[in-house]
């Protein structure tokens, strides 16, 4: 968590809880229901927060100018991109950071066009597989980046360690904060020339990224990932491959007699550098995991993507996996105290 959100947890979280406890009681009109308890927070941001306190006294102009466009273009705030920009370019600078004049490879990218060429034909609906979406060195500088976030972003579990970016889920909505560059810069461009998150109304590009490690042995429990979520993820894998496994959910089944086990459906060979997304039914009727092996034996299981595979042994190594997804009720502090939409 940056600085500025933890310091919004620790001076204002009576506000707000009551703000987002407000959004999850209102899902269709939380805009308008809940301003009164976003005024709040902002009032209690601006008397407390270091960053906040800051970025006000040295961008007033640049809000004021992004104000009264609003304010003249109520029904068209489209209007008011140019102050907006000025806007984020006065508040990052303020906040100490570079912005990056580095423009999306799209040259590389614009070979990602149509998702649906990549589609697992014998997965149930909708799982879309591709080799080599990243290259040998953005896989390189991604695994630096990872390895370089301080030591406290890590969150160690029994069987795999993660990091979270973007901000902290909570129950049914999240306190979100900016995806870093480092993150965003390589894979964005070929996720909306894929159109992977084009159907969610929301927006059309992820706001959360979990980074899971596994060292050889690792793995994680069947699962699905839950309603907080827009059911779309799209993963991308660095390091070593692994095999994600699925399971028909057990209430899903025609034999309802045997209520405790998720019988396993299919299994995918995940390469390193390649993405997967999963959609609709197969992300709401299975389960997924990954078991915890030192080697996959691929003849053992019903891989339905392995193709091109030399060998039927594979010995793990370190595989990290970042988890891109949507969520789609979110408390964008840093947007909201400047009374931006969320
Ligand atoms: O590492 C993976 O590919 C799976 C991670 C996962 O299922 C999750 O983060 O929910
Ligand atoms: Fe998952």
């Amino acid at each position: 968590m940056d600085q500025t959100l933890e310091e919004v947890v620790k001076y204002c979280s009576k506000q707000l809880d009551a703000y987002q406890r407000c959004i999850e009681n209102n899902p269709q009109n939380w805009g308008v229901a809940c301003s009164k308890y976003k005024t709040e927070l902002n009032k209690c941001a601006e008397e407390n927060v270091t960053e906040v306190k800051r970025v006000k006294a040295k961008c007033s102009s640049v809000i004021s100018a992004f104000d009264n466009c609003l304010q003249k273009n109520q029904k068209d705030p489209d209007k008011c991109i140019e102050e907006l920009k000025q806007l984020y370019q006065c508040t990052e600078e303020a906040a100490g950071r570079k912005l990056s004049s580095r423009p999306p490879a799209i040259a590389d990218n614009k070979k990602f066009v149509d998702l649906s060429a990549y589609r697992i034909q014998s997965a149930p609906p909708s799982a879309y597989y591709i080799e080599e979406f990243i290259s040998a060195d953005e896989e390189r500088v991604l695994l630096d980046k990872v390895y370089a976030a301080p030591k406290p972003k890590w969150v160690s579990l029994k069987n795999r360690r993660l990091q979270n970016w973007g901000g902290i889920p909570r129950d049914k909505s999240m306190l979100s904060e900016p995806l870093p560059s480092w993150l965003t810069e390589p894979i964005f461009p070929k996720l909306t020339f894929l159109k992977v998150f084009d159907k969610c109304a929301a927006r059309k590009l992820p706001n959360h990224c979990l980074v899971n490690e596994y060292v050889s042995g690792q793995g994680i429990m069947p699962h699905e990932d839950g309603p907080l979520y827009y059911p779309t993820v799209a993963t991308v894998s660095l390091g070593s491959h692994t095999v994600l496994d699925f399971y028909k959910h057990r209430f899903q089944n025609a034999d309802q007699s045997n209520m405790d086990s998720n019988p396993l459906a299919f299994s995918l060979l995940i390469k390193p550098r390649s993405l997967l997304v999963l959609q609709d039914d197969l992300y709401k009727s299975y389960l997924h995991g990954i078991e915890e092996r030192n080697k996959d034996v691929l003849s053992e299981k019903n891989i339905i993507n392995a193709v091109d595979v030399e060998d039927i042994e594979i010995e793990r190594g370190t595989r990290v996996s970042l988890t891109f997804r949507i969520v789609e009720k979110v408390i964008n502090i840093k947007a909201s105290l400047f009374n931006r939409k969320t």
